[in-house]
C-alpha cells in the first residue's frame, strides 16, 4: 500500500506503525488473526472476549487477592481452568499461550489484545484500546470471582461492586452477549447464541432478553438457563433477571435503540476491565494495532413473528420503545459453527 510518511513500516509485515515500538504487536496481530481468530466474528473471537472478563474479574477491593487482568488464567491455567465458571476456556487459553510464547509476550497482554481484536472482528463493534505492559501473574485467582448465570442479581451485583464495577457498568459490559453463544449450559446444543445475530455487535441482545420466554432450545431447564423467546436461542437466568431488575432495567432498555450509546458505554467499561488491578504507569499504548471494525447499519427490531405484546417492559420510568417487526416467518436462530 501507500507508505504514510509519518509512520514506520514494520519489517516483515504489511503494517505501518505511528509508534515503532508497536511493530512487534502488529506481528502478534497477524499471528492471532491467521491462526486463532481467523479475522471473523466466530466462536474464537467470542471466546477471546469471554476470556478477557474471566481473567480480569479475578480481583477484589476488599480482600487481598487477584492481580486482575494479569493473565493468571493462562499462567495458572491448571488451577483456574478447572473452576466450573471457566468451563470451555481451555482451548482459547492454549491457543493464546502458544502465540504469546512465540512472540515473547505476557499472558495478561495477549488476553487483552485477543479480546480487543476479537471484538474488532465483529461488524458494528467499537474499536477498543490496547495497552501493553502487564507483568506476569504471580498467583492464581481464587475460585468464585466469576459470576454464575444461576446466581441472584444481588450476588452478581455485589461481586461486580467488589471488583469496582457499578450496576450500569455491568449492563454495559453485557453488550458482549450480543456476540455470544453457550457451549456448556446445555451441552447437547453447543454454539447456541444469546441473540439472533451472534455475528454482529448490534443491540438485539438487549431487545430479545426483554421478550417473553416461550421455550428451551435444547434439553430444557439446565442450571442457569431460563426459557428463551426464539427457537435456537439460549437465555441465561442472569440476563433475564438483570433485564428486569429495577437497578438495571432502565440502563438495559436505554441501549435498545441507541447503538452508539451502547458502544460508548461498553468501550468505557472495557477500558477499565482491561487494566483492572494493574498499575498502568509505563504501559505502552498500542491501540493503533487494533483493526477498524466494519461499520453496521443497526436497525433495532423485534424478530419476525413477535409483536409489542411479547415485550415484558421493566423500566418504570420510560416505556419500551416501539420497534418494527422483521418481515417473514418466525425467526429461528442457527448455532455458531464450532471452530469458526
Ligand atoms: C453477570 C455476569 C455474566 C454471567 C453470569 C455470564 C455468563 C456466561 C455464560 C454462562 C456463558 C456461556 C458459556 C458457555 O456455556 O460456553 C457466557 C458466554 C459469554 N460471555 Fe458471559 N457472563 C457474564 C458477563 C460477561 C461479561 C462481562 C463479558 C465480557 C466483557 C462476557 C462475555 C461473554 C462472551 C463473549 C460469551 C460467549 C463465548 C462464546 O461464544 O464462546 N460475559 N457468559
Ligand atoms: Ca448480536
Amino acid at each position: 500500500g501507500v507508505i504514510n510518511k509519518r509512520k514506520t513500516a514494520c519489517a516483515g509485515t504489511v503494517h505501518q506503525a505511528a509508534n515503532p515500538a508497536c511493530c512487534t504487536w502488529f506481528e502478534v496481530l497477524d499471528d492471532l488473526q491467521s491462526n486463532v481468530l481467523f479475522s471473523e466474528c466466530g466462536e474464537a473471537s467470542h471466546t477471546a472476549l469471554r476470556m478477557v472478563f474471566h481473567d480480569a474479574i479475578g480481583f477484589s477491593n476488599t480482600q487481598q487477592f487477584g492481580g486482575g487482568a494479569d493473565g493468571s488464567m493462562i499462567m495458572f491455567g491448571d488451577a483456574e481452568l478447572a473452576f466450573a465458571a471457566n468451563n470451555g476456556l481451555d482451548e482459547i487459553a492454549g491457543d493464546l499461550k502458544t502465540v504469546a510464547d512465540a512472540h515473547g509476550k505476557t499472558y495478561g497482554d495477549i488476553i487483552q489484545l485477543a479480546g480487543a481484536v476479537g471484538v474488532a472482528n465483529c461488524a458494528g463493534a467499537p474499536r477498543l484500546k490496547f495497552l501493553a505492559g502487564r507483568p506476569n501473574a504471580t498467583a492464581p485467582a481464587p475460585d468464585g470471582t466469576v459470576p454464575d448465570p444461576f446466581q441472584p442479581v444481588d450476588t452478581i451485583l455485589a461481586r461486580m461492586s467488589d471488583a469496582g464495577f457499578s450496576p450500569d457498568e455491568l449492563v454495559a459490559l453485557l453488550a458482549s452477549h450480543t456476540i455470544a453463544a453457550a457451549d456448556k449450559v446445555d451441552v447437547t446444543i453447543p454454539g447456541t447464541p444469546f441473540d439472533s445475530t451472534a455475528d454482529t455487535f448490534d443491540t438485539q441482545f438487549f431487545i430479545e432478553t426483554q421478550l417473553k420466554g416461550v421455550g428451551f432450545p435444547g434439553t430444557g431447564a439446565n442450571q442457569g438457563e431460563v426459557e428463551s423467546p426464539l427457537v435456537g436461542e439460549m437465555r441465561l437466568q442472569s440476563d433475564f433477571a438483570l433485564a428486569r431488575d429495577s437497578r438495571t432495567a432502565c440502563t438495559w432498555q436505554s441501549f435498545v435503540t441507541d447503538h452508539a450509546l451502547m458502544n460508548q458505554r461498553f468501550s468505557d467499561a472495557m477500558d477499565k476491565l482491561a487494566v483492572l488491578g494493574q498499575n498502568t504507569q509505563g504501559f505502552l499504548d498500542c491501540s493503533e494495532v487494533i483493526p477498524h471494525p466494519h461499520s453496521l447499519k443497526v436497525i433495532p427490531h423485534l424478530p419476525a413473528g413477535k409483536t409489542s405484546a411479547d415485550v415484558e417492559p421493566a423500566c418504570a420510568a420510560t416505556p419500551f420503545p416501539d420497534l418494527p417487526t422483521a418481515p417473514g416467518a418466525a425467526t429461528t436462530v442457527k448455532p455458531v459453527p464450532p471452530g469458526s
